[in-house]
């Protein structure tokens, strides 16, 4: 493993690959997730992990069902812990400080990295306390001055336009692809630094996905971003950086370009390709 955050699993990417392309990396390390292993009880289902997200840069995680993808952005907001028998073993450094130490106060993690899910999740709320709720549970806001971090969430996420007459009305109301932009607009209102995206569009219709991806590079001005996609085109569309994952290890991480044009292992050519998975 590098020191600048390159990294490769199982041995099969050479360390003077590895060491040529840490020179890569053009942004600073925002979070540093170092030899993690996962178990839901016996299970291991994450070996030895160690990956970077580099800050305002968006990384894909890609790799057959299965391979661990969910399971890895789920150890970076710790919301794991909410399930009995499921632990993480390593270090995850955000900003250098490790998150899976036993004094991380939760809350604050979980404001300082966002997660939105798979399928669209507003609370059965309007649209305006779908946003309001989440602001309120870290910082007790004046009316005038929710309205306005309101606005500017939904504007964020690019639904301002589209709600702006309506938000009063309730948030499942909307069409899904709204709802995964409400969804956005949730995280993004209590200003996190990373935010984490598990398919974010596996739900959507083309246009709908459309927009997200547009939000994605919108919003990787300001957040660190992790996004898990089946989409290969998705991912080569949205990332700078691509880790390949197969059966719990990370087998290849680079540049997205690399990746997509001269991937060092086999499998991770066999994945991008379409010969497996
Ligand atoms: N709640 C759970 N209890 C036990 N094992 C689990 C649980 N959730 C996931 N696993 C196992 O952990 C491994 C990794 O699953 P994970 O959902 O992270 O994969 P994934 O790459 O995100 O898959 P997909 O692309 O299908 O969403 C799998 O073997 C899965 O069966």
């Amino acid at each position: 493993m590098s020191s600048t955050g390159l990294s490769h699993g199982s041995n099969t990417v050479p360390a003077p690959v590895v060491a040529a392309r840490a020179a890569l990396a053009d942004a600073d390390e925002k979070v540093a997730i170092r030899n993690v292993d996962f178990y839901y009880g016996d299970n291991r289902a994450l070996r030895s992990i160690s990956v970077s997200l580099y800050a305002r840069r968006v990384t894909a995680f890609i790799g057959p069902s299965g391979c661990g993808k969910s399971t890895l952005l789920r150890i970076l907001n710790r919301i794991y812990d909410l399930y009995p028998n499921q632990r993480a073993e390593g270090e995850v450094l955000l900003d250098g400080n490790n998150i899976l130490d036993a004094k991380q106060d939760l809350n604050l993690l979980r404001a300082r990295v966002g997660m939105v899910f798979q399928k669209p999740t507003p609370f059965p709320m309007s649209i305006y306390e779908n946003i309001a709720f989440g602001i309120r549970l870290y910082e007790p806001l004046p009316k005038s001055e929710m309205d306005g971090r309101v606005e500017q969430a939904l504007k964020r996420a690019a639904l301002w336009n589209e709600v702006k007459d309506k938000l009063s009305a309730n948030g499942l109301s909307l069409s899904g692809g709204q709802q995964q932009r409400l969804c956005i607009a949730r995280t993004v209102a209590v200003q996190p630094e990373v935010i984490l995206l598990d398919e974010p569009c596996s739900a959507l219709d083309p246009i709908s996905t459309a927009k997200i991806e547009e939000l994605i590079d919108e919003l990787k001005t300001d957040y660190t971003i992790a996004i898990v996609t089946h989409n290969m085109q998705q991912a080569a569309r949205v990332s700078d950086y691509t880790a390949f994952m197969y059966l719990g290890e990370l087998v290849e991480f680079d540049t997205t370009s690399k990746m997509f044009t001269s991937p060092v292992d086999p499998r991770t050519q066999d994945y991008i390709t379409g010969r497996f998975g």
